[in-house]
């Protein structure tokens, strides 16, 4: 059988950075009205596999701040913050765009993607690339961070009621 050769997962993530695509092999499915949508792999993806662009639009600091003052709560959680080159940058993915990155949800115990930034022509870009082999018909999850995100305790509320 003939092995198939493995695209270099960053020149991968180049080529959607640059078209502006989201990757074959990906799709958006609705889960619950708790959970909303979540995107789904349609393929094998092999551990460091390239997954999705976290796409929208580079704002400052000082921008960022101002958007998480007059957005609603359902919105400031688009609001990307990330350092590059010693400075808090933001990425807004408030704007339904049609693009998947934005529709990935937050797995704090098991994700099986994990964010990271690439730059391109001196900008930085939110990646997502595989952490673990993922299969067909899996949810594509990453860690959104240390905070206290609401549905994280509504989770464990429901487990712990569950138990009792
Ligand atoms: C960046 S959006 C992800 C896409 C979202 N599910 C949708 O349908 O638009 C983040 C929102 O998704 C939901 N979400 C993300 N991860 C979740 C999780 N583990 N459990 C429940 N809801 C989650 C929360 O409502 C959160 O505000």
């Amino acid at each position: 059988m003939q092995r198939r050769r493995r695209i270099n997962p960053k020149e991968d993530a180049k080529y959607y950075i640059d078209t502006g695509k989201d990757k074959v092999g990906l799709d958006v499915k609705y889960i619950n009205a708790f959970k909303g949508r979540g995107i789904f792999a349609t393929t094998f993806f092999q551990k460091g596999d390239f997954l999705l662009e976290y796409r929208g639009e580079l704002i400052s600091k000082e921008e960022c701040e101002r958007r998480q003052r007059v957005y609603h709560d359902k919105l400031k959680v688009f609001l990307f913050e990330f350092y590059f080159n010693g400075k808090l940058w933001c990425v807004d993915a408030a704007k339904e765009d049609g693009s998947l990155g934005r529709l990935v949800n937050d797995d704090d115990i098991s994700p099986n993607a994990k964010m990271k930034y690439l730059t391109v022509q001196g900008k930085p870009h939110l990646c997502l690339f595989a952490t673990r082999e993922i299969n067909q018909g899996e949810e594509i999850t990453y860690n959104y961070g240390d905070s206290d995100w609401p549905w994280r305790c509504k989770v464990v509320k429901l487990k712990f009621t569950k138990t009792l």
